[in-house]
């Protein structure tokens, strides 16, 4: 039997509930005499198919997790290919969009500027205080490539959560969504009058430095057991706040470490299949970027450890990558640039600054071009055949979200490479067939690592959360695909054996800590690695 009325609303006042709750038995009589749980997944799925707009879906499924939260994550395990792409990216950026609109329950805590001096008592509000394990933070001021969105970025947060509970199995009452609204500089949301948030203009960084130091702080000590997650913090704050916090907290940032790691992952398993094909060494890849935001140049510090791992020196591994930002290839002599670009800007370029893309690529001849820039069809058609001029098999990453700021589509690189590419999005996109064979397109979506490095932090309650850890988690998706999966060309594991994955990244991160000495739980040192496995498992959540 399911339970499935829980009102939300009573007497006209809006009684504060937070989903999920546990199910409160229902007094005969007051649900349908059959309410059989596998009829009604069947219901739940018919409901949801029956919608045309996936916005409408996304409200469906929100709807379904407050009133039913294990029928909600039972048909999301189930069918994660299809739910996956509604409660997360690319439909989740629209419900951001509109997420002053679409409001109709509280799902998580809001801290604003105005609560500074008093964020502790504000913590202390939240209902499940002792099981709250993982807190996913944004200030909304970039969410995914869409910018300033303010206080309506609090859908991404609970989105990151979903797929925790979904993906690695934290129960569902121990996520705590976060959004901090410090103002926005969003004039279309600042005029509109259903806007959620502060009707005022971000606070300048320094006080908003001074916030999130109380907030780590009294968060510390509110939820003595809790991991946080960073979300779409824009570039610059997105670098500052991991800095300053992450060895005083046990905290990272997805967009920065989570993004690189399921990239290099991915790129690992590209650079094989490309050196396959064209003969070249592992070792001789070379690597464009477009876009050197926090996500770019995040991605490209992971990458370096590609280079690193097959035994070239710092030097040479930064040698191997190429930043691009919207005014062209970055180089020194270019001049002033933003301190976090400095560290790949080129020494080996001197002449006139090169923009165009084309021009770039013929200049660098890169084996794998990557975008983090949010330029829709960036990569054009142009662009792509360079790239298949310039390789036997071109690895092409679009990374940017949501699909329709994709530098370029699956189909289009498909086509413009005659099937040769190999090629990762950060959005999903459908599948090709070309010339009678199935290609697969790969999600480069930080989706994949974020609910293993989560899992594996929260059971090794680790103090801190390491560079080598995150490269530990990359490790572990890279290692996990299957025969079946190597013979179908992919580069990532599908989507539907997330379960499983996550169980693997949430070993990698949990020895990594150990070796690091960060692991507070350090009994699980005396467990082998079968051992290990079974209990990670055995402690995850699963729905009825
Ligand atoms: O949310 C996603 O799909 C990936 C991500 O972190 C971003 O684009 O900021
Ligand atoms: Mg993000």
């Amino acid at each position: 039997m399911t339970v499935v009325i829980t009102p939300s609303w009573s007497n006209g006042v809006q009684k504060l509930k937070v989903a999920p709750q546990p199910p409160a038995p229902i007094p005969r009589g007051l649900t349908p005499p059959v309410l059989e749980n596998t009829v009604h997944k069947t219901r739940c799925l018919a409901q949801l198919r029956s919608k045309d707009q996936d916005l409408e879906k996304y409200i469906y499924l929100s709807q379904l997790k407050d009133a039913d939260h294990s029928m909600f994550y039972r048909i999301c395990l189930d069918h994660m290919a299809e739910i996956t792409p509604l409660i997360y990216t690319p439909t989740v950026g629209d419900a951001c969009l509109r997420y002053s609109h679409i409001y109709r329950r509280p799902e998580g805590l809001f801290i604003s500027i105005q609560d500074k001096g008093k964020v502790g008592s504000i913590l202390r509000n939240w209902p499940r205080i002792n099981d709250a394990r993982i807190a996913v933070v944004t200030d909304g001021s970039r969410i995914l490539g869409l910018g300033d969105l303010g206080v309506n970025g609090m859908p991404i947060s609970i989105g990151k959560l979903s797929l925790y509970v979904a993906g690695a199995g934290i129960r569902p009452q121990s996520t705590v969504p976060i959004c901090i609204d410090v103002g926005t500089d969003n004039q279309k949301f600042l005029d509109d009058p259903l806007y959620l948030g502060l009707r005022q203009r971000r606070v300048p960084q320094e006080e908003m430095h001074e916030l999130m130091e109380e907030f780590l702080h009294e968060m510390s000590v509110v939820f003595p057991d809790l991991l946080i997650q960073f979300e779409d913090f824009s570039t610059d704050k997105a670098f500052a706040f991991l800095s300053a916090f992450r060895d005083k907290y046990p905290l990272f940032n997805d967009d920065i470490q989570g993004t690189g790691a399921v990239v290099l992952s991915g790129f690992m398993n590209a650079a094989k299949l490309s050196s396959a094909a064209s003969g070249r060494p592992l070792t001789d890849h070379r690597i464009l970027f477009l876009g050197a935001g926090s996500a770019g140049v995040g991605v490209a510090q992971q990458l370096t450890s590609y280079f690193k791992l097959l035994g070239l020196s710092e030097e040479e591994a930064r040698e191997r990558i190429y930043l691009v930002d919207s005014q062209g290839l970055i180089y020194d002599e270019r001049g002033p640039m933003a301190e976090h670009k400095k560290y790949f800007s080129r020494k080996d370029y001197t002449g006139e600054p090169m923009k165009d893309l084309v021009e770039i690529v013929d200049y660098v001849k890169p084996t794998a071009i990557l975008g983090l820039s949010t330029i829709k069809s960036a990569f054009n058609k142009a662009v792509v055949e360079r790239m298949a001029a310039h390789n036997a098999r071109p690895i092409i990453f679009p990374l940017s979200n949501p699909v329709r700021l994709s530098e370029c589509e699956f189909s289009e690189a498909v086509e413009w490479t005659n099937g040769k590419v190999i090629f990762a999005s950060g959005s999903p996109f459908p599948e090709q067939e070309y010339e009678g064979k199935m290609l697969y397109p790969g999600q480069g979506n930080n989706m994949y690592v974020f609910p293993g490095i989560g899992l594996g932090s929260i059971l090794s309650r680790a103090s801190t959360i390491t560079d080598s850890m995150i490269e530990a988690a990359s490790l572990g998706l890279a290692n996990s695909l299957t025969p079946e999966e190597h013979a179908d060309g992919l580069i990532y594991p599908r989507i539907s054996r997330i379960r499983d994955i996550s169980g693997q990244i949430a070993l990698s991160v949990i020895r990594e800590a150990q070796k690091q000495g960060v692991d507070r739980s350090t009994d699980l040192r005396q467990l082998d690695d079968d051992a290990l496995l079974e209990h990670i498992k055995a402690r995850m959540w699963n729905p009825l």
